[in-house]
């Protein structure tokens, strides 16, 4: 049996086309400037072997906007279309004389970005007209092409005096509702700036210069016979300009940038007044793609990089042409502040050039991109640890956060990242660092959380380690101390709150002494317990404080700071409670008073040890529960 073709209802898939392949309708623009691109190089790749080819006054993309006509053109010097080809190229929808070309060709020298033989529909999407007057290269015949879009189009003889194609749109009126509001704008499309705008978005670097009239505001010269209050009169001049860059700075020989080029690029592309702490910008050979990619590493977080407003992601360019503003598959969440670009001429595009078709290909290059931003993350680290401290300032908590998502799932790809404030050397430094500064018999690596170094400097519990000349961590984030919970060890040395558990710091003997205090004063710690009705887990003799008469430390899984965070969150799970003991130091004269009370006035030793709670609170940085009590506690006492 024959087979049978396919029929289309043409105006249905035209109208299909236009409305749902694209979402933003001003990409027109981009695909009727890509087609002009490609309709130049091939006209360069043909004058190769026939000079004639090759035009005098060289390659031009023109724009010309007529506000009273309505009309926008886009001119092209390139290789034009013949009868034929209008008929074939746009008269077929999906039919890619790019394509064709590129593989009658088999060149690796042109940059030919059409593939699918769609683009040139999405000037419907803004055009209730399309007048395409082309002259082949080498015909003397110039064709006019015309569609108002779903009834079909002519083709008829017309006049045209050098080899190329004008596209000349008649702009659809805007579309208001019953109110007189606009609803769908199309007026912008014939605005000079507009325009250019959008040329600078998704053609900056189009290969060849895309050229418009643009509007300037200049002074008229003073007339001779100028009055003496003679105020300055003003014109509009148009001035021919050239509105792309050309040369992506990212194609250009890495030793051929300066250092201002790469800063100026990322100031304007980017918008951050700052100059960035970084550049990476490398070339990747990858099987499934290759690329090149320039990323900057900002000195400062943007305004909004906390919310939720903030979008990561990447530019994403095929061939010159941008694809996506923001490609968030390109970083992971916790390297989401990396600004930059990745241009690849190999990306299999979905139709649209919205998307990517496979997004193997990207995850490829995002694997490759991680790391050489981890890498050099750890090299500033390394080498320029002024700059990776303001990175750190601006950009550590992401780091953290990352670290502690997902049940730490990334830990270990970003511990070596991790920075924490040393209570020895006064500055941040790596986890790495604490380690190999550890001196011999340090057995574990020492933290205090809280809420600013100052309060954590003076906490009774750091006195002891540092006593044993040890340094101490200061965890001053809120989630800083879960990090390290996750994290666990380092190198195998074990993370070791001082305000938890035992500390392993005193000798046998002090143990044994404060162990033996405890037992003895047994009757008294359990009504100092009893008093402080369930606030604490136990009262006893500490074997970590030097001179300070009382603090309170934790057992279990939880600490006071972390009981701190977590009860602090808006929408935290209920309230949590650490398991709290209050340590008393036995070599001070308040112990002395205490048992003397538990003998003589047991209701002064309840009224003491909610006195000693609170202050434990106060030192630790917990708030208490009644200040007011506190303090009138106190006075009383004062007044004796
Ligand atoms: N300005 C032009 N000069 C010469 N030929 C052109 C021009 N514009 C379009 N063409 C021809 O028309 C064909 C169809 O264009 P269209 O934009 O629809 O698709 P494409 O550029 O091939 O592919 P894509 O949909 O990926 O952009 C092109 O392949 C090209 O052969």
């Amino acid at each position: 049996m024959a087979k049978q073709q396919f029929k289309a209802e043409s105006k249905r898939l035209l109208d299909m086309m236009i409305n749902s392949i694209y979402t933003h309708k001003e990409i027109f623009l981009r695909e009727l400037i890509s087609n002009a691109s490609d309709a130049i190089d091939k006209r360069h790749f043909r004058s190769l072997t026939d000079a004639s080819l090759v035009p005098e006054n060289g390659y031009e993309i023109r724009l010309t906007a007529d506000t009273d006509a309505r009309t926008l053109t886009i001119s092209d010097n390139g290789i034009g279309m013949t009868k034929d080809e209008l008929e074939n190229n746009l008269g077929v929808i999906a039919q890619s004389g790019s394509l064709a070309f590129k593989k009658e060709n088999q060149t690796e020298d042109t940059d030919i970005i059409g593939q699918f033989g769609v683009g040139f529909y999405a000037s419907f999407m803004v055009a209730s007209n399309v007048r395409v007057i082309s002259k082949a290269c080498g015909e003397t015949q110039a064709y006019v092409w015309e569609s108002d879009g779903a009834d079909g189009y002519t083709i008829e003889p017309g006049e045209k005096d050098s080899f190329g194609t004008d596209i000349i749109l008649t702009i659809k009126p805007n579309q208001e509702n019953e109110n007189g509001d606009v609803e769908e704008g199309y007026d912008e499309f014939l605005e000079t700036y507009r325009l250019a705008g959008l040329v600078r978005k998704y053609s900056d670097y189009i290969r060849y210069p895309i050229k418009m009239l643009m509007p300037h505001s200049k002074e008229k010269p003073k007339p001779e016979d100028a009055p003496e209050d003679y105020q300055p009169e003003y014109e509009t001049v148009y001035e021919d300009e050239t509105l792309n860059s050309m040369v992506p700075l990212w194609k250009k020989d890495k030793k051929d940038i300066t250092e201002d080029e790469y800063n100026e690029f990322y100031r304007s592309k980017f918008m951050d007044y700052m100059k960035p702490l970084r550049v990476i910008h490398s070339h990747s050979e990858g099987l499934t793609a290759s690329y090149t990619s320039m990323l900057y590493i900002p000195a400062q977080a943007p305004y909004d990089y906390y919310s939720k407003d903030y979008q990561k992601g990447l530019q994403l360019y095929a061939s010159g042409v941008l694809i996506m503003d923001k490609c968030a598959d390109l970083l992971p969440d916790y390297f989401g502040f990396v600004r930059g670009l990745v241009d690849s001429s190999d990306l299999s595009l979905n139709i649209s050039r919205e998307m990517l078709q496979h997004d193997r290909q990207l995850k490829a290059i995002a694997i490759s991109l991680e790391k050489k931003i981890k890498s050099e993350l750890l090299k500033m680290q390394k080498d320029d640890r002024e700059n990776y401290e303001k990175f750190w300032e601006a950009f550590g908590y992401t780091i953290k956060a990352g670290a502690y998502a997902n049940y730490g799932a990334d830990k270990e790809k970003l511990r070596d990242l991790l920075m924490f404030y040393s209570a020895k050397e006064k500055k941040m430094i790596s986890l790495k660092e604490y380690r190999e500064a550890m001196p011999e018999g340090q057995e574990e690596i020492y933290y205090a959380a809280g809420t600013n170094v100052d309060l954590l400097d003076k906490l009774p519990q750091a006195e002891m380690v540092r006593k044993h000349d040890y340094d101490i961590l200061y965890l001053t984030a809120d989630i800083d101390e879960f990090v390290i919970n996750l994290l666990a060890e380092q190198d195998e040395k074990k993370f070791r709150s001082i305000t938890a558990g035992d500390l392993n710091l005193s000798s046998d003997e002090e143990k044994k002494e404060a162990e033996e205090k405890s037992t003895a004063n047994r009757a008294m710690f359990d009504l100092m317990k009893e008093s402080l009705d369930g606030k604490v887990k136990d009262v006893r003799v500490s074997s970590r404080l030097v001179s300070d008469p009382v603090c309170l430390t934790s057992e279990g899984s939880l600490s006071i700071e972390m009981e701190r965070v977590l009860n602090a969150m808006p929408n935290g799970q209920g309230h949590v409670n650490a398991e709290k003991i209050l340590e008393i130091n036995a070599s001070h004269p308040v112990f002395e008073t205490l048992c003397k009370l538990y003998n003589d006035d047991q209701d002064k030793l309840k009224q003491y040890t909610e006195l000693l709670y609170n202050q434990a609170l106060l030192i630790a940085g917990i708030p208490i529960a009644d200040p007011a009590a506190f303090s009138n506690a106190i006075c009383d006492l004062m007044a004796k």
